[in-house]
Order: structure tokens, then C-alpha cells, then sequence
């Protein structure tokens, strides 16, 4: 189960200090598949970084299983099965991708065939791919399938993707959401997805819209599509408390 209690980011810019997020709680428990979604700039990167271990909180606590991470960098969460998807996710030159699975998976002798497996999972053709380095000759989708395959590698308790749709196309995406239906439905994993797309927000328990820092909104997909979909006031509706009132 993961918990952040207060949690509160900001930075200092020359106008002074800047609140980036505002005093955030929220409970995940296992296997639930939770989505954050809001309008852009609304704070769901960096709390996602923030649970990664990518960005210090200014204040508050993240549990998780129980346990004070608060202070642990991203190496130990990793080790305690935390994984992170990046947006812009960075390449490897040099690496391959096969190499790349296999240092995910953390199995030196991870088959050709598992590694296959991951690939397919993401819309992508082994036999195109596992000999490819993971540098600029890949195009802006493929990086992005082939990280979400090393943190299917990875077999993490907790997967965060951010906005795995992103440079991503229909028959790819289709073959994603998928994957995150087939995870959820096995159970062995908990995921928080970054989204702003319709299809992976209906697939969520529990939607949390983040906005200008803050949660703004949570419930269920039914409750909260609507919402989003419905609504047109201002340039991001829904996703302020006015919207929902
Ligand atoms: N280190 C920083 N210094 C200054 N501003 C920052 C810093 N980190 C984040 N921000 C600002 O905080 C706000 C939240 O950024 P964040 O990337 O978390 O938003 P987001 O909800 O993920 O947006 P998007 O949907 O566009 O990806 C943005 O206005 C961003 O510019």
C-alpha cells in the first residue's frame, strides 16, 4: 500500500517561493490501477517523481508498505519494487535492447523468448528490435514502448507510467491498454498511470485529477469522465473545485 501524507513541493524562482504541490494525501492500496490525470502543469509529474524518489518533498511522508521511504533516493525504491516510466524517456547509446530487458529484469540469463514476450506486449516486433540500440536512430514511440517493456521487465509491486500514450499509435496503443487490463486483472501489481486519455482513465479503480497543485477530484471513472468530458468551463473545466460544484 502506498500513502503520502501532506506532501508539499515547491521551489524558489525570483518572484520567491512557488508552491508546486499543496499539501497532498492520498492512500493506493494493492493492485488497484489509479489514474492522474489534470490539466498540464497541474503537479501529476511530479507527484509521480515525487513517489519515485526523483524530487524531494519540501514536507511530508510517503509510506510505502508500511515503511518511511520519505528519504530514500531512487535506487532503494527500486529495490523495494518501485518503478517509473518517464515521459521523455532518456536513450541508451550503446545499449541494446535486449540488454536493456535484461538489465531491467535483473536475470542475466533472461531468454530470448521472455524478452520477446515484453516487446509484444508494447506492439513491438522482437525480431525488429532486441539488436537495435536504444539510441537517437529509434524514433520518439518506440523509446517510449521499450521503456514501458523494461518496467513490464522489471516486475515491479508498484509501475508508474507517465503518459504512456504519448507518440504512441492506435494499433500500439490498443495492444498497451491491453497489457495494463491484462496486469490489473492478474493482480499482481499496482499501477498509477499519468494519462490524459480517455480510454486508460476508463480503465481505472479510481481516478485522482490533480490540478494547480492539488487534488482537485477523485472517484471512479464513471464518476469522473464525465466530468472532464462534459464540461466546458474555462480552458480546463472540470479540474477546478468550481467545476465540480
Ligand atoms: N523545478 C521546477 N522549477 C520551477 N517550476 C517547476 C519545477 N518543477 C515543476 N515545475 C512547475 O510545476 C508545475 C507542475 O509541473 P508537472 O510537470 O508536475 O505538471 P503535469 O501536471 O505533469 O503537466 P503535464 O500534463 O503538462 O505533463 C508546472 O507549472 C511546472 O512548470
Amino acid at each position: 500500500m502506498l500513502e503520502l501524507n501532506h506532501i508539499c513541493y515547491s521551489v524558489h524562482d525570483q518572484d520567491g517561493e512557488l508552491g508546486i504541490l499543496k499539501d497532498i494525501s492520498l492512500t493506493i492500496e494493492d493492485h488497484r490501477l489509479v489514474v492522474f490525470t489534470g490539466p498540464n502543469g497541474g503537479g501529476k509529474t511530479t507527484l509521480a517523481k515525487v513517489i519515485m524518489g526523483l524530487v524531494q518533498p519540501t514536507s511530508g511522508q510517503i509510506l510505502w508498505n508500511g515503511t518511511d521511504i520519505t528519504a530514500l533516493g531512487i535506487t532503494e525504491r527500486a529495490r523495494l519494487g518501485i518503478s517509473y516510466g518517464f515521459q521523455q524517456p532518456p536513450r541508451f547509446k550503446g545499449l541494446t535492447v535486449r540488454k536493456l530487458l535484461t538489465l531491467a529484469s535483473g536475470n542475466e540469463k533472461l531468454p530470448k523468448e521472455l524478452c520477446c514476450q515484453f516487446l509484444t506486449k508494447v506492439g513491438l516486433c522482437a525480431n525488429d528490435y532486441l539488436d537495435r540500440e536504444v539510441d537517437v536512430s529509434l524514433s520518439g514511440g518506440e523509446v517510449k514502448r521499450i521503456e514501458i517493456a523494461t518496467i513490464l521487465a522489471r516486475d515491479a509491486e508498484l509501475m508508474i507510467f507517465d503518459e504512456p500514450e504519448a507518440g504512441i499509435d492506435l494499433w500500439s496503443f490498443s495492444r498497451l491498454t491491453e497489457t495494463f487490463e491484462q496486469i490489473h486483472s492478474a493482480g499482481t501489481a499496482t499501477m498509477v498511470i499519468i494519462s490524459h486519455q480517455e480510454r486508460i482513465i476508463s480503465l481505472a479503480d479510481e481516478v485522482i485529477v490533480v490540478g494547480d497543485g492539488s487534488i482537485s477530484h477523485r472517484g471512479s471513472a464513471q464518476e469522473i469522465l464525465p466530468k472532464i468530458l462534459t464540461s466546458t468551463i474555462g480552458s480546463c473545466p472540470v479540474l477546478t473545485k468550481e467545476g465540480a460544484r
